[in-house]
């Protein structure tokens, strides 16, 4: 047994910090004045951590939990590029049950922490909408590239500012992404022109919609068209988060306040 618990001590070696995801009290006492920084990534602060991140979902998929706390960490100025973590999670339900040491670095920041956490939509919604974003740059329409313009959350605003192309199939209806038959809608849909407008709970608004946000003064980068523009715009008009998705280069980019904060390519993700 020797090798193995010098193994595990060489996995915990040096570490700059440790981030404890949802640990119970009795697991996190001990941490608490342990001498290394210790930061708590729960969904809730329920141990009173003095270092917390909040997990905007709760991430059944751990390496997406490990990625989401190192970013939040990182944005919280906890960690830097260079730093060496030891990640504590629990895989199955049995509590803390693996670790996993992560070497820090800026590919690790893509900005989807920020988004899922600080947009004004709820992150799960923020998370549906990406998600059909992803797969539709994946598989594309038919095998074709295909582009789609989500914008979340403010919707009330956002109509304001926008008008419709043609009629709207969602008029009526009290649809929510995330719903398996409504993402298959929304690919359907994806084909024809203009943006989809999704409510702060996820409520489908409207399909069709061509945006008029003021454009002067968005910076968003060169070669980027017409879609890229609105999308962009119109969070700098609002308080809506645009989620893009390329029929060009194929890419997923979200847009907040007016600036690009994310770009994915969705074969890599
Ligand atoms: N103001 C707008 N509101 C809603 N949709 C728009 C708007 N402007 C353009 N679009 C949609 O974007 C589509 C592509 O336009 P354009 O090629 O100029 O954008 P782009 O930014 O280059 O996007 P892509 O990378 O997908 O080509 C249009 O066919 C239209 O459906
Ligand atoms: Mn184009």
């Amino acid at each position: 047994m020797a090798s193995l618990t010098d193994h595990l001590a060489d996995l915990v070696a040096d570490v700059d910090a440790v981030l404890l995801f949802s640990p119970t009290s009795s697991f996190y006492e001990p941490f608490a004045d342990d001498g290394t920084e210790v930061v708590v990534v729960a969904p809730d602060n329920d141990v009173d951590a003095e270092t917390f991140v909040e997990l905007p979902l709760p991430f059944d998929n751990v390496k997406d939990r490990i990625r989401f706390g190192i970013e939040g960490a990182m944005d919280a100025d906890l960690l830097a590029e260079g730093d060496e973590v030891a990640c504590v999670a629990s895989v199955f339900d049995g509590g803390s049950d693996a670790v996993v040491r992560v070497t820090v670095d800026e590919g690790i920041h893509t900005g989807i922490y920020d988004l899922f956490a600080n947009s004004r939509a709820e992150p799960s919604v923020i998370r549906d909408v990406f998600e059909v974003a992803i797969e539709l740059g994946k598989k594309g329409q038919k095998g074709k590239p295909v582009g789609a313009l989500f914008v979340v959350g403010d919707a009330g605003k956002v109509m304001n500012k926008s008008r419709p192309l043609s009629y709207n199939p969602f008029e009526k209806s009290h649809v929510h992404v995330g719903d398996p038959i409504v993402n298959v809608m929304l690919k359907e849909f994806s084909r024809l022109d203009g943006a989809f407008v999704v409510s702060d709970s996820g409520k489908i608004v409207s399909a069709y919609r061509y945006l008029e946000p003021a454009a002067e003064g968005v910076d968003i980068p060169k070669g980027l068209g017409a879609r890229h523009m609105a999308g962009g715009a119109i969070t700098r008009d609002t308080n809506a988060t645009a989620i893009v998705l390329s029929e060009s280069d194929g890419l997923v980019r979200a847009f907040k306040a007016g600036e690009l904060v994310l770009e994915i390519d969705p074969e890599e993700y």
